[in-house]
């Protein structure tokens, strides 16, 4: 089954995610991602890459239902580090990558969309990692891609609050790089997109590669790190109670085990 339609437009690739009713990423949508990356990185036509959502929103996240089904913490774990490797891929594709955001990127949605180059608002947006609602932490790259937008101070006050910033919002703390109103979005990053394809593709595949040597020196190590604490989170109780609390849609209540 697939969540993710690729259209090629002249030198664009538009993505997009579609899997009702919130395009929430399941691990399936993930390694499809993945596979679309490779074709897209093998079509000489493509210059740019646009990833936007179908639907009300962009990405609700990682798909909380399917984590009841994940039994271990090392399968939560394994799984953690493969879809680090493909937002890594992304985060470092030779063509620039846009994410067009509208209604909301939150948890996972957002994770994903910090690992594109560039981020396009709706000026209603939502834009948040609600992870600790869930009794889990961002475990998609969250906690080491926030703060590097939005500080130090700011990315924690999200995290323990799982407060979301709207698309203006976002624009002012250098979450996102512009924001319009939603029924604009679209257009407005086409265009954009079309400006950044007209570039020689080698010089943007420089500028790629410099731009990313500047990165946390050891974003590697870090990862890893998260991926850890995001499982041993994943097989606590307060993680069963999140969960659970989502799924019957009412008020968590955490233990501390
Ligand atoms: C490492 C990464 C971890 C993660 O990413 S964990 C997930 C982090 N994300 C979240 O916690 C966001 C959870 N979702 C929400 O806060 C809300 O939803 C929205 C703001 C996105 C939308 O709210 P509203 O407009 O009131 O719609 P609705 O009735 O809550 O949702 C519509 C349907 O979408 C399902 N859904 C929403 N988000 C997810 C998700 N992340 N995983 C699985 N399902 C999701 C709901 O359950 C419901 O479904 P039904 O109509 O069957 O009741």
């Amino acid at each position: 089954m697939s969540f993710l339609q690729l259209s090629n437009q002249g030198a664009l690739a538009v993505i997009t995610i579609n899997r009702p009713p919130a395009n929430a990423m399941s691990y399936a949508l993930i390694v499809e991602l993945d596979g679309l990356f490779d074709k897209i990185a093998n079509d000489p036509d493509t210059r740019v890459v646009v990833i936007h959502g179908e639907g009300r929103f962009f990405s609700a996240g990682a798909d909380i239902k399917e984590f009841t089904q994940v039994e271990t913490e090392k399968q939560m774990h394994d799984q953690t580090m493969a879809v680090h490797k493909i937002f890594r891929k992304i985060e470092t594709f030779e063509k620039p990558v846009i994410a067009a955001i509208h209604g909301a990127a939150l948890g996972g949605g957002l994770e994903l969309a910090m690992s594109c180059h560039i981020r396009y608002v709706a000026s209603n947006a939502k834009l948040g990692l609600p992870e600790l609602n869930l009794g889990l932490i961002p475990g998609y790259g969250g906690t080491q891609r926030l703060p590097s937008h939005v500080g130090l101070a700011k990315a924690a006050e999200m995290m323990f609050t799982s407060e979301s910033l709207t698309g203006e919002e976002a624009v002012q703390w250098g979450l996102a790089n512009a924001h319009f109103p939603e029924e604009e979005l679209k257009a407005s990053v086409l265009q954009k997109a079309q400006k950044i394809a007209e570039k020689s593709p080698l010089a943007l595949k420089s500028a790629i590669d410099l731009l990313r040597l500047g990165d946390t020196p050891n974003l590697k190590e870090t990862l890893e790190a998260e991926a850890e604490h995001f499982a041993a989170c994943f097989k606590t109780e307060d993680a069963k109670e999140g969960i659970a609390a989502f799924v019957e849609k009412r008020k968590p209540v955490f233990k501390g085990k």
